[in-house]
């Protein structure tokens, strides 16, 4: 995709830089080009001021503590509620998009904002919120989105630029992705009005002109240029843009490198050991894996899933079912890796993860092989374990974990 849309603003500004000779440029009538303005937040002058300052900052440039206090009191941070479906099967924040609350699953492994909108049959609305492009709108024009994740499912539509607040943080124009079509598997969750992309806006798929995350529209006006995740099994959790709450981990943070190369949150996991105590047998190295809040479970080389499976009685792949299943009844083990030197554990019970049937007979596994993904995918079956730290603060992203 980014190659055909290179070559063809290439092709665009070639045509456009041949300077036509003036004989050549006949009925040439004035013509306009609608700037519309997206991916933009409040401009604000100590924020400004600050920041050259900081540019400075090595040569002995220093902010006084007016424009700091000043630049400070203008910078947004905020926190907003991440409300679990059943199953913990996603986390769902409310957020107000052009002046409708939608319920949007936030999702760090995609970044485009999308929504239910009023440009959807009636029967694919019902019982959702949905976008109606407000006064305040302003379509995109010749703009268009077509989005599919690893599951299937999928969803496309066109573009406005609107306001966009999330836990008290403002997008003044955001990129708001109106869907046209959606596919079953959305239209059958009428918790779920839309998804708002986390993950890095080089895998935006707007076209021809990609957008920016609501992170990376926001960024630069916040505290901090980061956000943090804090989800919780059957309970809510939260999402903090702009600052780091201590108060919601124990121990200390350990960060790793990321590598968006990819457009996600990539990062290096090392060894693993499948039991707590001097019960675990440690193994080799997970290798690269991504931290993904729009996957529900914890997805695996199928040699770390095998090795785990050993110690639970009566656990097999279920074919039918699509993974490892096991007797309701049987144990399961704590899950431990290491990441940046730090063992993290995520404890036994959230990898029972829930019945297949009303029987209740066998259960589906919380960890299951990444076959065909071809990377590890720590899903929510393991964040929810955790308080996450992504951040873009130190100039190269990083990713802080700690255990809640
Ligand atoms: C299925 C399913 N999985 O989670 C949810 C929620 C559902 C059910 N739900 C009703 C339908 C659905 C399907 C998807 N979602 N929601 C969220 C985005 N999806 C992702 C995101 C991502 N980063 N990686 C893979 N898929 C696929």
């Amino acid at each position: 995709m980014h190659f055909i849309y290179a070559s063809t603003a290439l092709l665009a500004s070639a045509t456009l830089s041949i300077a036509a000779p003036a004989a050549d440029v006949v009925g040439r009538k004035t013509f306009q080009v609608a700037q519309v303005a997206h991916g933009t937040v409040r401009k604000n002058g100590p924020i400004q001021m600050l920041k050259t300052y900081e540019k400075y900052a090595k040569v002995g440039a220093q902010a006084p503590p007016s424009v700091v206090s000043a630049a400070r009191a203008a910078s947004q941070s905020g926190s907003v509620a991440a409300n679990p479906e059943e199953n913990d099967q996603a986390y769902l924040c409310p957020v107000n998009v052009g002046g409708t609350t939608l319920n949007l699953d936030f999702d760090t492994g995609s970044a485009d904002l999308w929504v239910f909108s009023s440009l959807m049959t009636k029967s694919e609305q019902a019982g959702h919120s949905i976008y109606k492009p407000s006064s305040s709108a302003k379509e995109l024009q010749g703009a268009s989105w077509n989005i599919s994740y690893g599951d299937g499912s999928g969803a496309s539509g066109t573009v406005y630029a609107d306001k966009v607040v999330v836990g008290g943080v403002t997008a003044t124009s955001q990129a708001v992705e109106a869907a046209t079509s959606v596919s079953a598997q959305f239209t059958q969750d009428q918790d779920n009005d839309g998804l708002l992309g986390l993950a890095f806006s080089s895998i935006n798929t707007v076209q021809p002109e990609q957008q920016t995350t609501f992170f990376d529209t926001v960024k630069s006006s916040l505290a901090k240029k980061l956000f943090t995740v804090d989800l919780k099994a059957g309970e809510a959790g939260t999402y903090d843009f702009g600052y780091i709450d201590s108060s919601k981990y124990t121990g200390s943070l350990v960060y790793v490198p990321v590598d968006d190369s990819q457009g996600f949150w990539g990062f290096t996991a090392g060894g693993y050991s499948v039991g707590s105590g001097n019960s675990s047998t440690s193994s080799g190295n997970i290798g690269s894996a991504i931290a993904d809040t729009g996957t529900t479970l914890l997805y695996l080389p199928t040699s770390v899933a095998s090795a785990y499976y050993k110690k639970v009685s009566g656990a097999k792949i279920d074919n039918q079912q699509g993974g490892y299943v096991f007797p309701c009844s049987s144990k399961t083990p704590d899950f431990n890796v290491n990441i940046g030197g730090k063992t993290l554990t995520v404890p036994g019970k959230y990898i029972n993860y829930a019945p297949v049937d009303q029987s209740g007979q066998q259960c589906f596994g919380g960890i299951q092989p990444n076959t065909g993904i071809g990377f590890t995918i720590f899903g929510d079956i393991f964040l929810k374990a955790m308080f996450v730290v992504f951040d873009e603060s130190t100039g190269s992203p990083r990713l802080g974990f700690a255990e809640q």
